[in-house]
């Protein structure tokens, strides 16, 4: 279960996101959308505890980030939208070193590492240093480690970003059964055929304010008269008059 209250944060004069209140429940798969700058990158930081914010809080499965840092992000799988890897590894020392952080079993981490290398196609890849693999190998490597300790929360900006037709259905496929397995998931995206397709609830960030949120069929009612397309009503709520 994620649980945003008041979360706003500036930069310098920006206010980035202004009071966004949200509660997402567990098994819960939800979207953000919204145009560039809109703040969806911020809150999912905010949510990792990677920044503090100006005002408010995020509590995961009932942990507030701030004050309980270390239970929160024990439960928590984040894929940012440029993933970070120390670039001299390969992607087995890569997971290795996840495993130590989350401080997990070696025989076990062994046996996930081998199960989400299957998934997400990367044996053919595990040997190789990190900084020679593609963009798409980088993305897949980067949820696979995100994955690894069976996150409760997972929040993953941008989850499609250079990934080939077969490989994104491939992480959409997981998204959705980990949701269904009772995952709470988080993912921000540009792309509206994905929001559409996978999320139970969508909401559309506008200015670092949440200006819609329900799920596809309420945000239709909703909307009626803007036309029956996610694109329709997101660009009437987004679109500069
Ligand atoms: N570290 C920072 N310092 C200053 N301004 C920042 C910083 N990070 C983000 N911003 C600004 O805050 C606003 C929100 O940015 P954010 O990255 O959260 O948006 P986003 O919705 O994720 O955008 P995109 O869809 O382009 O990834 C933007 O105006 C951005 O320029």
């Amino acid at each position: 279960m994620i649980e945003i209250e008041n979360l706003t944060m500036n930069y310098g004069e920006l206010r980035a996101l202004d009071g966004l209140n949200l509660t997402i429940q567990p098994g819960e798969l939800f979207a953000f959308l919204g145009p560039n700058g809109a703040g969806k990158t911020t809150a999912m930081k905010l949510l990792t505890g990677l920044m503090k914010p100006d005002a408010g809080k995020v509590r995961l499965c009932g942990h507030d980030v701030q004050q309980e840092a270390m239970k929160a992000k024990a439960l928590l799988g984040y894929v940012p939208d440029v993933a970070v890897f120390y670039e001299k590894l390969t992607p087995v020392e890569f997971m290795e070193f996840i495993a130590e952080l989350f401080e997990m079993e070696p025989e076990k981490a062994r046996a996930q590492t081998d199960a989400l290398f299957t998934k997400f196609a990367l044996h053919e890849h595990s040997r190789q240093r990190i900084e020679n693999l593609s963009h798409g190998t980088r993305q897949r490597l980067g949820i696979a480690s995100a994955l690894l300790h069976d996150p409760k929360v997972f929040v993953i900006d941008e989850p499609m970003v250079g990934l080939d037709p077969i490989h994104a259905r491939t992480v959409k496929r997981e998204i959705k059964e980990r949701s269904l397995a009772g995952t709470t998931v988080l993912m921000s995206t540009h792309l509206l055929n994905i929001a559409e397709e996978l999320a139970d609830r969508i909401g559309i960030i506008h200015h670092g304010k949440l200006v819609a949120l329900g799920t596809l069929e309420e945000l239709r009612k909703e909307h009626e008269q803007r036309g029956s397309r996610l694109e329709d009503i997101f660009l009437s709520m987004v679109e500069e008059k």
